[in-house]
């Protein structure tokens, strides 16, 4: 009994002697070490406090900035949204390093420097760091987006092809059926005397309908309850990655976990019904294959086994979660920002649904039609630019790398902000806060170098042309079936929360132009 105890006790010491380690070295050591070697190469940023870092000043400084709506519909919003990043790249240089809690962040503006970060070179040694995986552990688990290494590779092999041309193409129908509905519920909307709609609502449905549709050939109702969940989960779980992380601290039940979990499973349910019903058809010999998009090609995967690597079945769950969510809500605000810039700049509205007419004439957008409505894929560019739905790219060191002069410690996270970068005056010019579309006709090297609403090099948004595809589609047929201006009730408020959103969302007024 004696000896029981005895080892009881000492697997108990060594079990808290390791946590503790762990914990002064994430916490301590390691940043530490960090600090020091960025500060011998001259890159310096504010000081941190212990397990806080820098996080409580940009939150306080964020949370001031945002406090109110802004005075006028001024495009001018870096300072709004990134005050922190302001401040600290006038204090210290544009290259600097804060700290989000604990963990070291160095700030990345310079355009070469993201190009070789985000090419081939680096994107075995690079990826999302422990605390996004971790944060987002129990929301979108180990799919595409939070996958790292060979694990990634095999991941974006498999998942590419569903989103080429040739698959893409044979998207375009739905996406123009889920629009046609849209257009007919906002005429119900009109005819109801109805005339002012809050668009981003709508939109946020219709993208929710397409990527349900198109990929996991859910019903309009079961991919409505799977968003509804992931929001929930999406939540829940950026709540719970706010708490200081401790080794072991996961064994510990807690009231979020229980909620965690419980949304997990009612996910699952949901995924595992589609699942289980293109596996019956499948597997009991009606059809050769498990049938079109995504969670088709997903599903032929769990039967294969590539050096190594298999599909496991709560992959393939993590990897729908992952498409819903990615494919869903940065969709639906560059279609929601686009709406707000034409309904407040007349003179595009009007050139873009001149350019509609005389491309697709009576008949709704065509995959040939596409590449020919040129003014509105700069107009998609320049709203891109002004308000990128993602706008900070993370990215972490795996191992010690060198990037133009830099050494950067393995351990180190880079973040490159987006959302400057796209409006900085030295790049775009003095107009760089304006509305200019015209700034993207013709192509040009240079403007692409500093454009990066999907990111860049292999590690690039998979869903970019599905985007680019959809946005088209659906912004000529609203151009089509109606004009429209904001709304006086329009306060304009972007925020960032994980993505850039109108805070009180889009109200405009419709005028339908044909019956
Ligand atoms: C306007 C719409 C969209 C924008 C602005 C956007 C932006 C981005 C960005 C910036 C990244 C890189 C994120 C990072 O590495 O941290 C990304 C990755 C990703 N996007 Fe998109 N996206 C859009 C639409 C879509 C759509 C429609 C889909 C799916 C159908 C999709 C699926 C993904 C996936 C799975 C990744 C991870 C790729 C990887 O890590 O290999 N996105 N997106």
């Amino acid at each position: 009994m004696g000896v029981i105890l005895l080892i009881t006790g000492l697997v108990l010491l060594i079990f808290i002697l390791r946590a503790a380690w762990v914990t002064f070295s994430w916490y301590y050591w390691i940043p530490r070490r960090i600090r020091r070697v960025m500060a011998k190469q001259g890159v310096h940023g504010p000081k941190p406090k212990f397990l806080v870092g820098n996080l409580k000043d940009s939150a306080a400084l964020v949370a001031s900035s945002t406090s109110s709506d802004m005075e006028s519909i001024s495009h001018d919003i870096v300072g709004r949204l990134m005050p922190h990043y302001v401040l600290w790249s006038k204090l210290y240089g544009r290259t600097f390093i804060y700290w989000y809690g604990s963990e070291p962040r160095l700030c990345l503006t310079d355009p070469d420097i993201i190009r070789e970060l985000l090419s081939s070179k680096y994107v075995q040694v690079s990826g999302k760091s422990w605390t996004q995986r971790q944060g987002s552990k129990h929301f979108i688990g180990q799919g595409l987006l939070m996958a790292n290494g060979s694990n990634w590779n095999h991941q974006r092999h498999v998942v590419a092809p569903a989103f080429m041309a040739d698959k893409l193409k044979t998207r375009v129908g739905y996406m123009v059926d889920c629009t046609n509905r849209l257009v007919t519920s906002l005429r119900d909307a009109v005819g109801s005397g109805n005339d002012e709609v809050e668009i981003g609502a709508y939109l946020t449905r219709l993208t929710g309908d397409i990527i349900a549709g198109t990929e996991f050939g859910s019903s309009y109702e079961n991919g409505r309850q799977i968003f509804h969940l992931l929001e929930q989960l999406q939540n829940l779980t950026a709540r719970t990655s706010r708490y200081i992380w401790i080794p072991g601290n996961r064994f510990f039940p807690s009231k979020f976990s229980r909620e965690i979990k419980e949304l997990n499973r009612k996910v699952g349910k949901l995924l595992m019904d589609s699942i289980q019903s293109r596996r019956d058809v499948a597997e009991i010999g009606r059809s050769s294959s498990y049938g079109n998009g995504l969670l088709a090609t997903l599903l032929a995967e769990t039967q294969k086994r590539t050096n190594g690597f298999s599909y496991s079945l709560q992959l393939v769950i993590d990897e729908c979660k992952t498409f819903f969510f990615a494919g869903h809500e940065t969709s639906a605000l560059l279609l929601t920002w686009a709406m707000m810039l034409l309904a407040t700049n007349p003179a595009w509205q009007e050139k873009a649904r001149a350019e509609v007419a005389q491309v697709c004439g009576d008949d709704p957008p065509s995959w040939e039609h596409l590449p020919k409505l040129t003014v509105l894929n700069m107009i998609i560019n320049e709203t891109l630019r002004l308000y990128p739905p993602a706008s900070l790219l993370p990215r972490m060191a795996f191992e010690d790398i060198k990037l133009g002069d830099l050494h950067i410690p393995k351990g180190l996270s880079l973040w490159i902000p987006v959302l400057a970068i796209h409006h900085d005056e030295e790049i775009w010019g003095r107009d760089a806060h304006e509305f200019k579309p015209e700034r993207f006709a013709g192509k040009s090297f240079s403007i692409n170098r500093y454009f990066l609403p999907f990111a860049s090099g292999p590690r690039n948004c998979v869903g970019q042309t599905y985007a680019m595809m959809e946005a088209k589609i659906v912004l000529a047929m609203l151009l089509s079936s109606f004009s429209f201006t904001i709304s006086k009730n329009y306060r304009h408020a972007p925020i960032n929360v994980l993505t850039l959103r109108p805070k009180h969302g889009v109200p405009i007024h419709l005028t339908p132009l044909k019956p």
